[in-house]
């Protein structure tokens, strides 16, 4: 098996007023990418930013894995924006596409890597089909819209199901991850942590990192 841990602070729980410095931070700390949520106010009811926050970040951080989490309701529209902002990782709702196939081969051809996420309601066979040509599938874990909400063990079940049909595959959560959750998320073959208040406000944010990729690297 290949799989191993990738920690992913989303920054989404950072002080936005000093952004390049608490993502710097947590990187420095040892995180391997940081999680990027893009909301366009439609496919959830929130709003958070856009290409040119990604594109300052990428100036400010030359080498960071900026893996970013479209929450839009045309992912299609953005796909040239982000590859040009510096994003390294785009990842779309296979609720959001009629043609999940073709958005992979169109965010590939732009230089990036492709992930595929699903809502809490949306059957874990929605992705499947797309989980051999995906670079990742994020199973969310929370109702995607905000942060700081409360870890849904009811959909390990998905999470399950993907690591035993892909052993090799990145599984991605997203929402409610933290030292409390990792050992069910671990368990149930998630290997690409996403956590941004257990991160972010920490007191110790090192220890947080660390704690994860312990309990993740621990199953394989
Ligand atoms: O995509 C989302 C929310 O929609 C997540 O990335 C959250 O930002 C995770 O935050 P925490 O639950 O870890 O605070």
């Amino acid at each position: 098996m290949t799989v191993k841990a990738v920690i992913a602070p989303s920054i989404l729980a950072a002080d936005f007023g000093d952004l390049a410095a608490d993502a710097k931070n947590v990187i420095d700390l040892g995180a391997d990418t940081l999680h990027v949520d893009i909301m366009d106010g439609h496919f959830v009811p929130n709003m958070s930013i856009g290409a040119p926050v990604v594109k300052s970040l990428r100036k400010h951080l030359p080498n960071a894995f900026l893996d970013c989490h479209l929450m839009v309701s045309d992912p299609e529209k953005w796909v040239q924006d982000f590859a040009n902002a510096g994003a390294n990782n785009y990842t779309f709702h296979v609720e959001a596409h009629a043609d999940p196939s073709a958005l992979i081969d169109k965010i590939h051809a732009a230089g990036m890597k492709a992930g595929v996420a699903v809502k809490p309601g949306t059957p874990v066979e929605e992705v499947i089909p797309f989980a051999e040509k995906a670079d990742l599938i994020l199973i969310m874990t929370v109702e995607p819209g905000f942060g700081g909400q409360s870890f849904m063990p009811s959909v390990m079940p998905k999470v399950e199901a993907l690591r035993k049909q892909f052993p090799n595959l990145d599984i991605q959560v997203d929402g409610g991850l933290g030292l409390n959750t990792i050992e069910t998320a671990a368990s149930a073959g998630a290997n690409v942590i996403v956590a941004g208040t257990s991160v972010f406000a920490a007191t110790d944010r090192k220890a947080v990192i660390e704690g994860l990729r312990t309990v993740v690297n621990a199953k394989y």
